[in-house]
Formats: C-alpha cells, sequence, structure tokens
C-alpha cells in the first residue's frame, strides 16, 4: 500500500525572487512546473487555473505579492511609494477570481502585515512579505491535517465515500481538506472506496482528484457527476467529502458547480455530506449564501476545451457558472481545523470563531 506522498504544488525558486508551481493544466499527462515572476502571468495563472483549488490560490497570491514586491524594491527607495503600488498589485490579483474568499484573505493579511512595516526599507519589507508567504503556507498545512484528524473521525473503516471536484494536495497543502481524512485514512489503513466525480466542464475530479487518489494508492473510482445518483442507491456511499470555496455566516457553502446538486442527492438518500475547509474560507461578511458571487467562465470550456472537435453547435448560448452553493439545511457538519461544526451553523460558527466577528464587523 502506497501512503500520501507529499505533492510540492507551490513554492519559491532559489533565489526566492519567482513563486514555482505545478502547472495544474498539464495534469495528470505531464508534470510541468513554471516559474513566474511577473504579476500579469501570476494574474493569468490564476485566471487560467494554472493554479486552483481556494487555499492554493491564496497561497500563491500571498507569494506573487511578495516576489513583485522583491521586484519593485530593486529601484523603490520610498517605502510609501512600494505600499502603495502593493496594494495596486492585491487589487489587480484579487480580481483574477471572485468566488474563493482565500485570494483577498491571503492579500489582504500580506498588505496588512506590510503597514506595519512602514518604518523599515523597501528591501526588507520585501524580505518579511516573502516570509509571511511561507507563514501562510505552513499555516494552511497545518490546518489540513487537522481537518484530515476531525473528518477521520466521522468516517468508519471500509466506507465508500464520494468526492466531488478536487481539495487535495494540489488544491491546498499537503493532506488538501475534502481529501485529508481520505489519505490519513489511507495512511492508518482505513481501506476507504472513494468515488471521484469527473466534475464538468473542467474535469478536477477526472485530471487531479482520480490522480492523487491513484497515486497515494487509494482505491478510487471515477464516475460521471450524473452517475452520483446511482452509486448512491446501490448502498456504495456512506459519506460525501467535498471542499469550499466561501462559506458565510449561515454556513451555505460554495464550491465547485455540481456539489449543491451531489448535496441533494445525499439528503435524499440519507447520506452524511460533510463539508471541509480552513478558517480562512469562512468569510462572515457574506451573511448567507446569496452574498456569494459566482464565477462565470468562457462557454468554450463546456463546447470544446476537452475535445478534438467542437461538441456543440457553433454559437450556441451557453452558461457556465464556475460554483454553486450548497444551502446550510443539506450540510451534516463543517469540519474546519478548529473543530467539527454542526447545526445551527450561524450560532456554532460564530461561537467558534468569535475572534473573527470583530473583523466582520468593521467591513
Ligand atoms: C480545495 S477547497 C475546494 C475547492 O477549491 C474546490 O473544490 C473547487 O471548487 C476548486 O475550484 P477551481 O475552479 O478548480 O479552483
Amino acid at each position: 500500500m502506497k501512503n500520501n506522498v507529499e505533492i510540492k504544488n507551490i513554492f519559491l525558486n532559489e533565489n526566492r525572487d519567482a513563486v514555482v508551481i505545478l502547472d495544474q493544466t498539464q495534469l495528470p499527462n505531464r508534470t510541468a512546473y513554471l516559474e513566474i515572476n511577473d504579476l500579469k502571468d501570476s494574474y493569468e495563472a490564476i485566471l487560467q487555473l494554472k493554479v486552483r483549488g481556494a487555499p492554493a490560490i491564496g497561497i500563491f497570491a500571498a507569494y506573487a505579492l511578495a516576489v513583485e514586491a522583491r521586484r519593485l524594491a530593486a529601484t523603490i527607495t520610498d517605502t510609501t511609494l512600494l505600499l502603495s503600488k502593493l496594494q495596486e498589485a492585491a487589487a489587480y490579483l484579487n480580481s483574477a477570481r471572485p468566488t474563493a474568499v482565500n485570494l483577498s484573505w491571503a492579500l489582504q493579511r500580506m498588505c496588512a502585515y506590510a503597514e506595519t512595516l512602514r518604518t523599515q526599507q523597501p528591501l526588507a519589507v520585501a524580505d518579511a512579505l516573502i516570509a509571511e508567504g511561507e507563514k501562510i503556507q505552513a499555516e494552511d498545512a497545518s490546518m489540513c491535517y487537522k481537518i484530515a484528524q476531525y473528518g477521520l473521525s466521522l468516517l468508519r473503516k471500509d466506507s465508500g465515500i464520494l468526492t466531488h471536484c478536487n481539495a487535495g494536495p494540489l488544491a491546498t497543502s499537503r493532506y488538501g481538506t475534502a481529501l485529508g481524512p481520505i489519505l490519513l485514512g489511507q495512511e492508518k489503513s482505513y481501506n476507504f472506496h472513494v468515488f471521484a466525480d469527473e466534475t464538468r466542464p473542467l474535469l478536477q475530479g477526472a485530471r487531479l482528484t482520480a490522480y492523487e487518489l491513484a497515486q497515494a494508492g487509494v482505491d478510487v473510482t471515477l464516475i460521471c457527476d450524473n452517475m452520483a445518483s446511482i452509486v448512491m442507491k446501490s448502498g456504495k456511499i456512506q459519506a460525501c467529502l467535498v471542499g469550499c470555496d466561501r462559506v458565510s455566516a449561515a454556513g451555505d457553502a460554495a464550491n465547485k458547480i455540481g456539489t449543491s446538486g451531489v448535496a441533494i442527492l445525499a439528503k435524499y438518500y440519507g447520506i452524511p455530506f460533510y463539508v471541509l475547509g480552513p478558517s480562512s474560507t469562512i468569510d462572515f461578511n457574506c451573511a448567507t449564501g446569496d452574498d456569494i458571487k459566482i464565477e462565470l467562465r468562457p462557454d468554450s470550456e463546456i463546447t470544446s476545451k476537452f475535445y478534438q472537435k467542437p461538441m456543440a453547435p457553433e454559437n450556441v448560448r451557453c452558461y457556465n457558472p464556475a460554483f454553486d452553493v450548497t444551502d446550510h439545511s443539506l450540510i451534516s457538519a463543517i469540519i474546519t481545523e478548529r473543530g467539527i461544526v454542526y447545526p445551527p451553523y450561524r450560532e456554532n460558527l460564530a461561537k467558534l470563531f468569535s475572534d473573527r466577528q470583530a473583523d466582520a464587523c468593521k467591513h
């Protein structure tokens, strides 16, 4: 049995003046790394999903901002000017994708930290921001491990588990969120049988989740999204585990398009449906899921991206929302690094994150 192999998805180059990412658009066929030291390329990497998954986007953006600080500090001698340029750079990166809150969360954290360094020289500010990026990544890895432990405590050996999209090491750090309990369980011989939804239209489940689980030696079966019902009905699934891109104060959870359908099916078949994510994904500024902005992506992702020839009539109207919001009433528990949260979510999330309520009020 293979164990969870650490996948290096985001790191700094040797000179610490560029971010290196595993280009997720090339998987599973090629393991290709990209070195990025330009702000526009960083923006494009997020937009084109070369780096994707809520926590991974946040970590990457933090590093990209620090690398930009390095580049600027080579010619700027005035720290006030540096800080204002970093604010602009952060706003630009943040505009790449709207739904996953981790992007703005990480950039806000970096900018707030930079503000505390106002009295220092630009080069010192840049070095400190590089260290802050590393801290964000290390914290994410530790949060993922705790999420994996809490999640595993809810699962029985030999269970069938269904997951949607990709919330594993590629999308986060080390264990992942939704895949965390599965990968930790694999290390402890839990013998899970995982069904991975392929996740139309961009196939994160097929290209990334099935790849990660197979690499770790987990028993994984790939299904098309529209097969989840038959698999659940046949009694093969004892729990659904999904990640999240933004969770509202009410516990409504945005995740990859199709997630809410899985939750509705799970409710019908009486299967527990768990949402797993770090505290950086909870957005107390969104009172409910209706406040979460859903990213719309190009039609070509549906009609032609993964086909040799277009698979739809030319110019047919398409609708391609990248995420949906699962209503809190469909969620059995939300699993964070601080613990397992059960309904009523508004009260219990507020209690577990009482230190974050003050932040929410400031906005
Ligand atoms: C790793 S947390 C969960 C999500 O980020 C993941 O399931 C997801 O929806 C990713 O969307 P993506 O569009 O691939 O960035």
